[in-house]
């Protein structure tokens, strides 16, 4: 087990907005954590500050031993996997599904002339078997349906075997059959000891995988809390947070489900 981010007393101010306030928070490698909170409660910035992709107006943020502000962030960036539809919207819609997870190794978007070798290819084939890509692998990324889409997304960040997996809202927009076959691939994949540390922000407990171990509760910039999964994911904890009287179940299998009592 490594740690694999640090965050101490980070805050993150935007035209006089406390966005992020003083947060303190560390990953391990054996994590995987979900972040839930309500719109603008600052997740994004979070992961945008956990991919070196933003730094702090104060505090100290320490990715994989690395200090932000201290270290060459494109040499950082390669050993951090972020899926988000942002970054989707950069795979050109003519990419076949095969290019678009072997272009990850490259860190690119859009094949041109560069080679790959054996060991790209060998894990391009592996990756698209992982999250079921192979009978896809010919098709042109924009003819994708929406949870084919996002599989590619979440194929390109694991690519390179990322030391810190970063996932933001993956299962946005699915209907109920691509969210539950991508939940449960998430599962599978969070479930395995080689897996990366790992963050998700969602909105909804029902989105939350197999095998997440913690859970970070963010609302107005603030960890309400944090910690072992159980600890945080209940009706007492999500009502606090959301402001409204939410009941919480969970299932044998470690899913989730939420809703709000008669209001
Ligand atoms: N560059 C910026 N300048 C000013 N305000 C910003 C900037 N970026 C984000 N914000 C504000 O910071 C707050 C947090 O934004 P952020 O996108 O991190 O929240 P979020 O929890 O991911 O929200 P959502 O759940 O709606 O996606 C929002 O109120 C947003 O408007």
């Amino acid at each position: 087990m490594v740690r694999v981010l640090t965050l101490s007393g980070v805050s993150v101010v935007r035209e006089g907005n406390t966005i992020l306030d003083s947060l303190d928070w560390t990953v391990d490698s054996d994590d995987r954590w979900v972040i839930l909170g309500p719109n603008g409660a600052g997740k994004t910035t979070l992961l945008k500050l956990a991919s070196a992709s933003m730094h702090p107006s104060a505090g100290t943020v320490e990715i994989l031993g690395e200090q932000l502000g201290r270290v060459d962030v494109f040499e950082l960036r390669p050993r951090i996997g972020f899926a988000s539809s942002a970054m989707a919207r950069q795979i050109p819609n003519d990419e076949t599904v095969e290019d678009a997870v072997l272009t990850a190794a490259y860190s690119i978007t859009g094949r041109w002339n560069e080679e790959y070798e054996d060991v790209d290819r060998r894990r391009a084939e592996r990756v698209l078997k992982e999250w079921r890509l192979e009978s896809l692998r010919g098709r042109r990324f924009g003819t994708l349906s929406d949870g084919e889409q996002k599989r590619v997304q979440i194929g390109r960040s694991v690519m390179t075997d990322p030391e810190l997996l970063l996932l933001d809202e993956p299962a946005a927009s699915l209907d109920l059959g691509a969210r539950e076959e991508l939940v449960q691939l998430l599962g599978d994949y969070a479930s395995s000891p080689e897996a990366p540390g790992m963050i998700m922000v969602t909105h909804h407990v029902e989105e939350i995988p197999r095998g997440f171990t913690h859970a970070l509760l963010l609302a107005e910039g603030r960890i309400h809390a944090a910690g072992p999964i159980s600890e945080v994911v209940t009706g007492e904890r999500l009502s606090d947070a959301f402001g409204l009287p939410l009941v919480v179940s969970t299932s044998e299998d470690g899913r989730y489900a939420a809703r709000a009592l008669q209001l």
